[in-house]
């Protein structure tokens, strides 16, 4: 694709764009964006990253004009954006393929909707099924063909429309590892021998190996809500050597970065972090306490207990979004520490890994009434009532105020998990109540044993 550098406004600019969903209950809204700024150029690979619920999506599908901002505006090569962006094609994670049409019709469909003639349709499509390594399977069915397969259609109906920008919204993640490797290898080689289709791509990702090793640029959105913290240049000659110290440095960084919620991204200006006023608005990391305590467990037998979190995901398998939500919860109770992607126990979590269940218990206490305000008030408003006893629809509305009625129920059993593991309080799932503890401890000896 041959970019033209004489236009020197960007392929994309979004402009102070926030979005909002109304709330299930009708009163108020929950703020998915909030003031993105953030542009595409010519020629380049950016890469949005963030965890699950940051907005990435959300992000993607305002800018191809499939859903609009709340407020601000997008402006497409120079255009203000009103309706869908006919500069923009799509690559989904779940190939949203029709199962009724042959890989051939299902390339062609997208340019039968834009009107082009039946011989051209048919000499693009084989154009692109030939560039994704589809030669020979025009006329097979998506049953017929493998996961990796189908993936390589969805990129084919994606070229064939030469868009300017190509989105991908988490492209392999719905592939086994290999696979997604062969196909991420292969889309890289494309780019870098310039037989991309488009003048520049925006991939949207939560893997942070995939980010570093296909961007030229890599966005990190911050969640709760979606805003952009900053970016990270990826200065490295294509393909990005993977196992350079350099690609190494750039991972750990990020990770840095994604296990801190509140660290600046040098380079750019970081918004503000909200400053929660109600307990009830302080989002709770989702792990369980047996979760928490195994991850603890797990890095007390390594020396100084310190683990390379990349290191750590790749051993136990596991995707970053798996772990971080655990990495996460151990660092707001106080019981490991994050720095240069490196995970650390504290001496509590060091204590809390080693010593009888019952001392972890009141550990766990203990670092829960230090740290995390919305079971303080829960406990508070048990204490309250004489018979130590309350509906749980009580927490859940003050959680709906702050979150979707999803997330507050998540929001709700979580700190239900972390307040029966401390012995806080205990929950009748049946009668949907919470109840103090037969023989409860103070707050205050809680706190101070
Ligand atoms: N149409 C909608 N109505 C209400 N809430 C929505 C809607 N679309 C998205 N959301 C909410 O917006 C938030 C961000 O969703 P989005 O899918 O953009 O995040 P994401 O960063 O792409 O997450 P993931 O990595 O899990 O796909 C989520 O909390 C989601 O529930």
């Amino acid at each position: 694709m041959v970019i033209n550098q004489n236009e020197s406004y960007p392929l994309i600019a979004v402009e102070q764009v926030n979005k909002s969903f109304p709330l299930p209950d009708g009163k108020g809204e929950f703020t998915v964006l909030e003031s993105i700024n953030f542009t595409v150029q010519r020629g380049e690979v950016v890469a949005l990253l963030g965890r699950s619920g940051s907005g990435k999506s959300t992000l993607l599908r305002i800018m191809a004009g499939l859903i609009p901002p709340s407020s601000g505006q997008i402006i497409s090569n120079g255009k203000r954006l009103r309706g869908a962006n006919q500069d923009v094609a799509m690559v989904f994670q779940s190939f949203a393929l029709l199962p009724w049409l042959t890989v051939q019709e299902n390339v062609e469909l997208g340019l039968e909707a834009r009107g082009i003639s039946r011989a051209e349709r048919q000499q693009r499509a084989l154009k692109a099924i030939d560039l994704v390594g589809l030669d020979g399977f025009e006329s097979a069915y998506p049953k017929e063909i493998s996961g990796g397969m189908k993936q390589r259609v969805g990129f084919a109906r994606a070229f064939v429309l030469q868009p300017k920008v190509l989105f991908m919204d988490e492209p392999f993640s719905a592939l086994d590892v290999l696979t997604a490797e062969n196909l991420r290898g292969e889309i890289d080689d494309l780019w870098n021998e310039g037989k991309f289709p488009s003048e520049s791509i925006v991939i949207v990702t939560h893997n942070i190996e995939e980010a570093v090793f296909l961007a030229d640029r890599v966005v990190i959105l911050g969640s709760k809500p979606g805003r952009i913290r900053g970016e990270v240049k990826i200065e490295l000659p294509r393909p990005h050597p993977t196992n350079s110290d350099r690609f190494k440095q750039l991972v750990d960084y990020i990770y840095t970065i994604m296990t801190n919620p509140e660290k600046e991204v040098t380079g750019v200006a970081a918004a503000p972090p909200k400053v929660a006023r109600s307990p009830f608005a302080q989002a709770l990391p989702h792990a369980r306490a047996g979760g928490i305590s195994g991850l603890l467990e797990l890095l007390v037998e390594k020396p100084d207990a310190k683990e390379d979190l990349p290191k750590l995901a790749e051993r136990l398998q596991l995707e970053v979004d798996d772990l971080l939500p655990i990495v996460d919860a151990a660092v707001l109770l106080g019981f490991a520490k994050v720095a240069q992607g490196d995970i650390t126990l504290t001496e509590i979590g060091k204590d809390f890994a080693t010593t009888t269940i019952l001392r972890s218990k009141d550990l766990f206490r203990q670092q829960v009434l230090a740290n995390v305000p919305i079971i303080v008030s829960m406990v508070q408003s048990l204490r309250e009532k004489q018979n130590g006893s309350m509906r749980a629809d009580f927490f859940l509305d003050l959680l709906d105020e702050h979150f979707p009625h999803q997330e507050a129920e998540r929001q709700f059993s979580t700190a239900v998990d972390w307040g029966r593991y401390a012995e806080l309080f205990e929950y009748d799932a049946t009668e949907e109540r919470l109840y103090l503890p037969e023989a409860s401890v103070s707050l205050e000896e809680a706190t101070l044993s």
